[in-house]
């Protein structure tokens, strides 16, 4: 029988522990944690269970639980263990793919979604066991970049809703629809306006899709109970004048709020889902570049929240950037030395720009002369070209980062240079994409980056979903050979480079950061979430891939690691909320306790608060 922790068996009474060597001999030891042990107290009984995916197991209910919970005889006769339940759905999703085709070029994602969106429905646990085990092939299913494609189709994949809605026309009623919400306790939300779901541009009410699968990953990676997660969809409209005209279209049919009507929509709804669960965490998800910044500034200060855009991609392309580095066979501390082109002056840019410039100067001694240095390191193109102090009406956002006139002249730059006049001249370290265009990294472009400062120029095409991406590994391995380095935000496959070698593709996705942020931030009961703990999770990333690994080009992990990943993100963030002095604790663990574990102890107590998907013991009470 498999071993059980020490931490793990202080927590638990005797007959627990029965119960949790049974699990481990029926479940991966991994899964078995304190957090799923949990017995669960129900006030519904028979058919409303079947009904709930929260606790629905189906065949799975043995003898006596369903004498205990008025299930006798509402199920077929024969138990099944959660193992067969999920070989027999297993057979049944690979048979059902072959018959669903989407269309005919495309292959089968819509219809892997289908049939997944109809487990989510009917049962959860089982559900995320399926994603958890599989996570290779349905994470690009249940988010990017197929939920992209989910969220264009919303009105016909529509079957029952999940998450909740808040529109204009509920304003002064928030703070009781909270309460309509079946769970008591919710410890994340995923909230958007749908105004730029990944660069596919404002999708409207349709965008909740986004937020469904950022949040599926919270419980896939991050372990967050999925009854105490919510999915969240604030409809003020939508600028997309062929859903205004869509009969088919599900959210409201005028142009977006705006201004200080747009403004108090949000705070009302961030009121309201503060004073019904004061400890949730808020990640704000794909609002369009000219909310996602003030609404960042105007929260973060007083409530637990992020913007995982502006802040998630920072941390991620930051890890991926130390890792170009380390790479080139180079410290981490010659990262200020790196030349980075960056085409995208959006929330995701802007937000990496400035990141990842703080954490040059800190490196430089965090003075000013630090922070002009580690600016001048970056060269900005947005749609108008490259971004200089001559630009009328710039953008303040991106105005600390204007080339400066002096420098112009030298470097044979001006107002709106293109982007292969910039790496033609700038010779760059490492080129960033965040524009949302698809092909922007094109042939031109790629071959100017040979003539790169570094013996291993780094191409990052960020943006999604796939057909967004700046270009393909396939295009940048060609042009710039083996020595290149590439990540997309989209999942691509690694590269035959012919000769036994391979041209890695590597996945740069927020997605490594922002369950990690989640969970730390839950887990230490930090009251707002800080840089430095934005700045901590991103070290950890970087720090995560060996040297044999990154010299092989592999800058950051496959997403079967993705749980493990998140764990020590996780741990990270604990720590530096507990050095901030900001952490006040979580459950039993107060704040003095979780400041006296050492870095291996904060690692297993974010373990053991994982939820897992384990059937758990279930309780009826009357009231
Ligand atoms: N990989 C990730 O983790 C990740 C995270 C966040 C966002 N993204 C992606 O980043 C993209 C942008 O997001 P955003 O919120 O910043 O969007 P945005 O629309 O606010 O910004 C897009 C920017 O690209 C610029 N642009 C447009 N055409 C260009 C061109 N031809 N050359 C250079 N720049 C051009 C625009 O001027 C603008 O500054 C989206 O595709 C999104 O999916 C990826
Ligand atoms: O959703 C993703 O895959 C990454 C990012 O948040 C985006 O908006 O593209
Ligand atoms: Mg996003």
């Amino acid at each position: 029988m498999a071993s059980i922790s020490r931490n793990l068996r202080r927590s638990l009474v005797p007959d627990r522990l029965r119960r949790l060597h049974l699990l481990l001999s029926q479940h991966p030891r991994e899964y078995v944690t304190a957090e799923c042990h949990r017995p669960v107290v129900l006030h519904k009984r028979g058919p409303d269970i079947l009904h709930d995916p929260w606790f629905n197991r189906g065949t799975a209910f043995s003898m006596t639980e369903r004498d205990r919970l008025g299930l006798r005889g509402l199920l077929p006769p024969n138990v099944v263990s959660s193992q067969q339940q999920i070989d027999r759905f297993m057979l049944d999703l690979t048979r059902l793919q072959k018959y669903a085709r989407d269309g005919p070029s495309d292959t089968y994602p819509l219809a892997k979604w289908r049939i997944l969106n109809r487990l989510h429905d009917r049962n959860e646990t089982m559900y995320y066991k399926v994603l958890m085990e599989n996570i290779e092939e349905y994470a690009p299913i249940v988010y990017t970049p197929t939920v992209g494609l989910v969220c264009q189709n919303y009105s016909g994949l529509f079957r029952r809703p999940r998450g909740m809605y808040f529109s204009s026309e509920d304003r002064g009623e928030m703070m009781s629809m909270v309460y309509n919400w079946p769970a008591d306790q919710v410890d994340m939300i995923v909230v958007t306006d749908g105004s730029r779901i990944l660069g596919l541009g404002d999708l409207g009410v349709h965008g909740i899709g986004i937020a469904i699968g950022k949040l599926d990953l919270y419980v896939a990676a991050a372990g967050i109970n999925p009854q105490r997660v919510l999915p969240v969809m604030i409809d003020v409209g939508t600028n997309n004048e062929k859903l205004l005209k869509d009969p088919l279209y599900l959210g409201l049919q005028e142009h977006r709020l705006e201004g200080d009507e747009y403004v108090s929509v949000i705070d009302e709804f961030m009121e309201a889902v503060f004073t019904r669960w004061p400890n949730v965490i808020v990640q704000f998800e794909d609002f369009q570049t000219k909310w996602a910044f003030r609404l960042l500034q105007r929260y973060r200060k007083t409530y637990r929240m992020f913007n995982d855009d502006v802040q998630g991609t920072a941390g991620v392309a930051i890890a991926g950037l130390l890792g170009a580095v380390r790479a080139q066979g180079r410290p981490m501390i010659d990262f200020p030395k790196q030349k980075i082109v960056v085409a995208g002056a959006g929330s995701a840019g802007i937000g990496v720009v400035n990141a990842a410039s703080r954490t040059m100067a800190r490196m430089l001694g965090n003075n000013e002369v630090a922070f002009e240095s580690a600016r001048s390191q970056f060269w900005i193109v947005d749609a108008h070209g490259l971004i200089t102090e001559d630009r009328a009406d710039i953008d303040p956002d991106a105005r600390p980062f204007a080339r400066r006139k002096a420098e112009l002249g030298h470097q044979g730059l001006s107002e709106g240079a293109s982007l292969v006049e910039v790496v033609k001249k700038v010779k760059p370290d490492v080129v960033l994409g965040l524009s949302a265009v698809g092909g922007l990294f094109s042939k031109e472009v790629l071959e100017a980056l040979k003539d790169s400062s570094s013996s291993r120029p780094a191409i990052f095409a960020m943006s999604n979903p796939t057909k967004n991406a700046e270009c393909t590994p396939g295009e940048a391995f060609e042009i710039l050979g083996e020595k290149a380095i590439f990540a997309s935000g989209s999942p691509f496959h690694d590269v035959d480079l012919g000769d036994g070698k391979i041209g890695h593709s590597n996945q740069g996705n927020n997605m490594y950061l922002f369950p990690g942020i989640g969970l730390g931030t839950l887990l230490s009961g930090a009251r707002v979430i800080s840089d430095g703990m934005l700045q901590a999770a991103a070290e950890r990333l970087a720090s995560y891939m060996n040297e044999e690994e990154v010299l092989q080009g592999i800058i950051y992990p496959p997403i079967s690691r993705i749980r493990d990943i998140t764990k020590e993100v996780a741990a990270a963030v604990v720590r530096e909320a507990v050095a901030e002095e900001l952490a006040e604790g979580y459950r039993d663990m107060d704040a003095r306790e979780l400041a006296r574990l050492s870095e291996e102890e904060t690692i297993e107590y974010v373990k053991t608060n994982m939820w897992s998907p384990v059937y758990p013991t279930m309780i009826y009470k009357t009231d």
